[in-house]
């Protein structure tokens, strides 16, 4: 049993203000402006763990649904194990992997192993998200039933574009008729080939090959299109060029079911942020130009672009130790999301902390149909605990993640989750406060 006195509520969907909330038996007991701890029968009274809020924030349990576990077949990146660590570290209560794994998540058997052993780890909520194709190979389609009922919640050939336009028709109009989402890593493979950083006066100077922003757009364009035929529900991954935002803009003023994330490093950097050639600042979609980062920042603040996905990809140090031509794509982002978001958009009052944090609990739970992202009396106890004063740097070797590889490593940033709790149990506390 858990009281909190004194917390800044933010029940998913607005901040309520100060509240004292009671947890008993993994449930959301009761929410007052003063809950008495003389008014606790004198027989619980023992088990009851009093933490003192002191204007601290409590969120529901933030939502992420783009994460790498590279488990199966790249455990040396990560595991299920580590990044579910990770996840509670950033605050995260419900996290969905994604099917690039060896071999690919394409079949029940691979859905059920993933499920089977997150189930014994700290308690994170870890959901499937299953090929399009088998193996991602962009040809036949994956058993899209008996993923269904494997309990996957999302279809995605993500770390690849569906470049067959025919492929993708076809798994749109499968998916439809099932109701699952479909998310798409947006990418035209022949215009994008080569590159390895945004085609922009930043790889010029480097003398590295660059990838366009039209890579992404036309496959944007054209799976809007794709999806608007079917009647399917398409989400945009990562989004990176301000091209795609106009888009989906458009899309969403047609009554298209279009929705659409993006990631912390793309809402804060732009690649005059790139200081120099490692393997750390290297992601796809790139960081791309100052105009395209002032374009999702005001998308997310209105809404446009609906929410925060980290997509956590963490690959080893010597693989990130070969430069950005060298190095394979990917930055891992659980354990430093909500700091960075808040230290650089909220904090320079470019995005209101409400619509950051909607952007993390409900309106991912809205999207995918997950229960939780909400706090409501009797709802289940999915909670963390932010100090939105809290300020420290960002040192990799902390990481809970097997992947250092942060574009972050050394910001000094403000707001960290310091306590996550999954039904009632805290697993994770910040030993530092
Ligand atoms: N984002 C990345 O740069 N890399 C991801 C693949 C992906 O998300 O497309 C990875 O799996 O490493
Ligand atoms: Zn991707
Ligand atoms: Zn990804």
């Amino acid at each position: 049993m858990i009281l909190f006195k004194n917390v800044k509520l933010f029940d998913g969907h607005s901040l309520i203000g100060e509240r004292d909330v009671l947890i008993k038996n993994n449930k959301i007991q009761l929410i007052q402006n003063d809950i008495d701890e003389q008014s606790i029968p004198m027989d619980i009274l023992h088990e009851l763990k009093i933490i003192n809020g002191n204007g601290k924030l409590l969120a529901p349990g933030f939502i992420d649904v783009h994460v790498h576990l590279r488990e199966p077949g790249f455990e040396y990146k990560e595991t299920i194990e580590t990044g579910s660590l990770a996840a509670a570290k950033g605050g995260f209560t419900t996290i969905c992997c994604m099917p690039n794994t060896n071999p690919v998540i394409d079949s029940i058997e691979t859905v059920q192993s993933i499920k089977a052993k997150a189930a014994i780890n700290n308690g994170v909520s870890v959901n499937c998200i299953a090929a399009i194709t088998v193996s991602e190979r962009g040809e036949d389609l994956t058993d899209f039933v008996a993923l269904r009922e494997a309990g996957i919640i999302a279809l995605s050939d993500d770390g690849r574009g569906v470049q067959d336009a025919k492929v993708m028709q076809d798994a749109f109009m499968q998916a439809a008729e099932l109701k699952i989402p479909v998310i798409i890593h947006a990418e035209d493979e022949p215009l994008a080939k080569g590159g390895h950083m945004h085609a922009g006066e930043k790889a010029e100077e480097l003398g590295i090959k660059g990838i366009p922003s039209t890579s992404e757009s036309v496959m944007v364009a054209r799976d809007i299109l794709l999806a608007e035929a079917a009647n399917a529900h398409v989400h945009f991954a990562h989004l990176s060029a301000k091209e795609s935002v106009r888009w989906i803009e458009h899309a969403k003023k047609m009554g298209i079911n279009v929705t659409c994330e993006v990631t912390p490093q793309h809402l804060v950097m732009n690649d005059q942020d790139i200081l120099e050639d490692h393997g750390n600042f290297k992601v796809n979609p790139p960081i791309r130009a100052r105009e395209d980062q002032n374009q999702l920042i005001s998308a997310f603040q209105s809404g446009i672009i609906d929410i925060i996905a980290t997509d956590h990809a963490p690959h080893s140090e010597e693989e990130k130790s070969r430069g950005i031509k060298g190095s394979p794509f990917g930055m891992v982002g659980l354990e430093t999301a909500f700091a960075v978001l808040y230290s650089k958009l909220v904090l320079q009052h470019k995005v209101s902390l409400e619509r950051l944090l909607q952007a993390m609990t409900s309106r991912p739970a809205e999207i995918f149909g997950f229960k939780n992202g909400i706090i409501e009396p009797n709802g289940e106890a999915n909670l963390v605990l932010v100090d939105l004063d809290k300020r420290k740097l960002v040192d990799a070797n902390n990481f809970a993640s097997k992947g250092k590889n942060s574009p972050f490593i050394g910001w000094e940033l403000q707001g960290w989750p310091i306590m996550t709790i999954v039904s009632g149990e805290i697993i994770h506390e910040d030993k530092e406060v």
